[in-house]
């Protein structure tokens, strides 16, 4: 059995949605299957907007929740078209999935009013709010199969993933959630196809969460890793994962095999083809992890799984994380003092911030702590409270926080004791002008991480595609 999960880009409108059912027919025809799908693209940001919109009180969020209508209705007409051999099957379908459609589209405008007349939006209901993408999409697609005669089964995965009440984040309880999907599939042996929602699932009481953006990729693991699968399927608008952001480095090749180690590093860096949680049911399981393309199914994509095979090239890929910021702990009394470090990251800790990166001088004169930059104020209110005493006393100088800032990784298990990678690496952006304000290596030396101005993404991706990839002398 497959777990064939389709992003957004795959399931975006009618004639996507068509392509996608195309895939998994021919897949089923081979071995079972069941299907993991995100909300058509866009949609979730637009859930995002209508909250955000409705928290600050302004009424045009009413408009959005109507494009979103606009777009599955659309969908609808377009999918359920009668086809004039006189079959009923598209009408009836039509009616079954308009009524599940509309009876969502009325629980979404009347959380949203909510959220508009109490002018607060929690976290908790953010979730819910965001929860409609995929809960209209896979309704809409798990009907459309069976109107084309595929026997499939909506699985709103909120009843079988338990996650804990992170909301925006939530951490899955993999022993429920295993013999939830266990038990639930087994009841569903004969029932065709599982057209299970991405992204979203529950607290043990029952409250809506969610895995977190771009989370169906750890959706599709999840279940794979539950139900046992031979392989898990992540479908998307890409041939497979590229040594670059295909968007900046059109000149970006696919790589055919990534160890697991090193497709977690590029997820965590930035590479967004990828959630980064992937990985990990699938590690324990040993389930391959397959990156394809819906625009064109016939090309093999990346296999994700196992040990980096052995490599002649240094490095395997470039990933960057946008939108970050980096706070400098200063002061001259930390030379030599003990216990600053542990203050520093407690006072971190405490205010929740993810910390993405991590540089101190061997003069121990500063810590520099990498951070995403929505994310900057509160880590910086933390850290002001915290070393309080030691401002004040000048064992710390300064903390200061810069922001508009970029993390770009270069990626490979072939780094691993090869001297003069580093050294190609920032002549490279030497030689484009391009300042480098903190570094870092990890010890296992696969990932050598970076921090420059935003304005630079461009020109850095491309001159170390160059330097490495197109040079010959990766
Ligand atoms: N290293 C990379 N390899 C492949 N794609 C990448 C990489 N870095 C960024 N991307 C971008 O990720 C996109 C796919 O991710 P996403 O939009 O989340 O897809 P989906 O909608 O299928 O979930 C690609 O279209 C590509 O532009
Ligand atoms: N729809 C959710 C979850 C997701 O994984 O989407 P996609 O597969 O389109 O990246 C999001 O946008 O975050």
């Amino acid at each position: 059995m497959k777990i064939m999960k389709f992003g957004g880009t795959s399931v975006k409108d009618a004639g996507r949605i068509r392509g996608m059912v195309d895939i998994v027919a021919q897949a089923a025809d081979r071995y079972p299957v069941h299907i993991v799908c995100s909300a058509m693209k866009g949609i979730t940001d637009d859930l995002i907007r209508i909250a955000r919109m409705a928290e600050d009180g302004d009424g045009g969020y009413k408009q959005i929740i109507e494009e979103i209508w606009t777009r599955q209705l659309d969908a609808v007409d377009d999918l359920f078209e009668p086809d004039g051999l006189g079959d009923d099957a598209p009408r009836r379908y039509r009616e079954g999935v308009m009524s599940q459609l509309q009876g969502l589209l009325k629980e979404l405008r009347e959380i949203s009013h909510g959220v508009f007349l109490v002018r607060e939006c929690s976290p908790r209901s953010l979730d819910l709010v965001m929860s409609f993408g995929e809960r209209m999409n896979n309704s809409l697609i798990a009907a459309y199969m069976n109107s084309i005669g595929i026997p499939a089964f909506f699985v709103d995965a909120r009843q079988l993933v338990k996650t804990d009440t992170s909301y925006g984040r939530g951490e899955v309880n993999f022993a429920k959630t295993n013999d939830n999907i266990r038990r639930f599939f087994n009841q569903h042996e004969d029932d065709g196809i599982g057209v299970i929602t991405g992204f979203v699932a529950s607290t043990d009481k029952g409250i809506t969460t969610t895995l977190g953006r771009n989370g169906s990729d750890y959706s599709a693991s999840i279940f794979g890793a539950a139900l046992g699968a031979s392989d898990i399927e992540i479908w998307t608008d890409v041939d497979g994962v590229l040594e670059a952001d295909p968007r900046v480095v059109p000149e970006a090749a696919v790589i055919d095999d990534l160890g697991i180690d090193e497709a977690m590093e590029m997820s965590y860096f930035g590479a967004e083809v990828l959630h980064p949680y992937t990985m990990l049911p699938a590690v324990e399981t040993g389930i391959p992890i397959w990156i394809k393309n819906t625009m064109n199914p016939s090309v093999r994509g990346t296999r994700i799984g196992g040990d980096a095979p052995q490599r002649e090239a240094s490095i395997t890929g470039i990933a960057s994380i946008p939108r970050v910021a980096m706070i400098n702990v200063v002061g001259g009394g930390m030379v030599g003092a003990r216990g600053i470090a542990s203050k520093i990251f407690l006072a971190l800790a405490r205010s929740e911030v993810n910390i993405i990166m991590i540089s101190q001088a061997s003069s121990e004169h500063s810590i520099c702590v990498v951070l995403r930059e929505d994310e900057a104020e509160t880590a910086e209110t933390c850290l002001r409270q915290d070393l309080a005493h030691e401002l004040r006393i000048r064992q710390l100088q300064t903390i200061q926080v810069i922001r508009g800032l970029e993390v770009v990784s270069i990626i490979g298990s072939g780094m691993r004791g090869r001297p003069g990678v580093s050294g190609r690496l920032f002549q490279s952006l030497g030689r484009k002008g391009i300042n480098v304000q903190a570094i870092a290596q990890g010890s296992s030396e696969m990932n050598i991480s970076f921090v420059i101005s935003s304005k630079d993404h461009n020109p850095a991706l491309q001159s170390i595609h160059q330097a490495f990839f197109q040079s010959g002398i990766n």
